[in-house]
């Protein structure tokens, strides 16, 4: 099923438009919201998951006019907040029982094999007896994930789930989600690009409320072959470097020098060697061509 926003505008009180008039069209799969702190992406989301009322705009998913009909999305949607509260001293298997009780499933044996299934998708059935109030933080995102399955939800909505979760946690976390979302449409929203890169068939980049690019991580990467452009100098050099080149990014080695990246339609100087387009390439170009010119 299709999600299609159309001109969706949000002004929050105290005058911050957090959500631009922006139009976009989500397909089944994975799609990825890319942007930095602030962009509007908690917004958008939260407005997609019928949470809070935009100025004006619309959301239709399928034949659901989202605005109109906010039961008939909820009955089919999974949200996973950026922070979840705090959790109950219960077992994990005991509190998906719960909540698939709440949901309005009331056969036991119906529900202890969904709880089941949930835990099996998302690796928690070995600590399943375990509290969820001392589970790690990756852990609990993917009792997020499965506490939302419960609902086998058509469109899944995760809000920067991979903050502050270590690598091999964040491995696991994003290895779940590729899982469920064969089936139904994932937008997932983060700020670090190599989330997207691994997990994305469709991504766009979100800044001042607006989509600066929708594309996919290949046809992205594709779109700048040739333009990018690296060199290593010595630290000292950065400041007239930067006065020269469009710096993209620029890394510290050990010894003191740093990598730069460049975006130059042509060579922009003797010393640069062409380099490899990365996805990065591409937020920090898209996030450059969006600030503002100054006189
Ligand atoms: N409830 C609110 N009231 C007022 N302003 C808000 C509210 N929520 C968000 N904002 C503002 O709206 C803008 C977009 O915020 P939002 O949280 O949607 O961005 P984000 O991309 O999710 O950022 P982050 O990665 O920091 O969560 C920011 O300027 C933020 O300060």
């Amino acid at each position: 099923m299709k999600l299609v926003i159309e001109n969706l505008t949000k002004t929050y009180k105290n005058g911050v438009k957090a959500i631009d008039n922006l139009s976009i069209e989500i397909g089944t799969g994975m799609f990825g919201l890319l942007g930095p702190n602030g962009a509007g992406k908690s917004s958008l989301m939260r407005t997609i998951a019928t949470l809070q009322s935009p100025d004006s705009g619309s959301i239709k998913f399928g034949d659901i006019d989202v605005l109109e009909d906010n039961m008939s999305l909820r009955k089919i949607l999974g949200y996973l907040p950026q922070s979840f509260g705090v959790y109950p001293k219960m077992s994990a298997e005991d509190l998906l029982d719960y909540f698939a009780t709440l949901k309005g499933i009331a056969s036991k044996s119906d529900r202890q094999k969904l709880v089941k299934e949930v835990l099996e998708i998302t690796n928690l059935y070995d600590v399943r007896r375990k509290h969820v109030a001392g589970y790690s933080g990756g852990m609990k995102q993917r009792f997020g994930i499965a506490q939302l399955l419960l609902n086998n939800p058509k469109l899944i909505i995760v809000d920067e789930p991979t903050a502050g979760l270590d690598p091999a946690e964040r491995h696991r976390f994003l290895n779940v989600l590729r899982e469920v979302g064969t089936n139904c449409t994932v937008i997932f929203s983060t700020h670090i690009v190599e989330d997207v890169k691994e997990l994305c068939n469709e991504m766009a980049i979100l800044n001042g409320g607006r989509i600066l690019n929708h594309t996919t991580p290949q046809e992205a990467t594709k779109e700048i072959e040739g333009t990018i452009w690296k060199k290593i100098i010595s630290r000292d050099d950065l400041e007239e470097n930067e006065k020269n080149f469009n710096i993209l990014s620029s890394n510290y080695n050990q010894d003191n020098t740093l990598n730069i990246r460049v975006h130059a339609t042509e060579k922009p100087a003797d010393d640069f060697v062409a380099a490899t387009p990365q996805l990065d390439d591409v937020y920090f170009i898209a996030l450059k061509q969006d600030e503002p010119v100054l006189n």
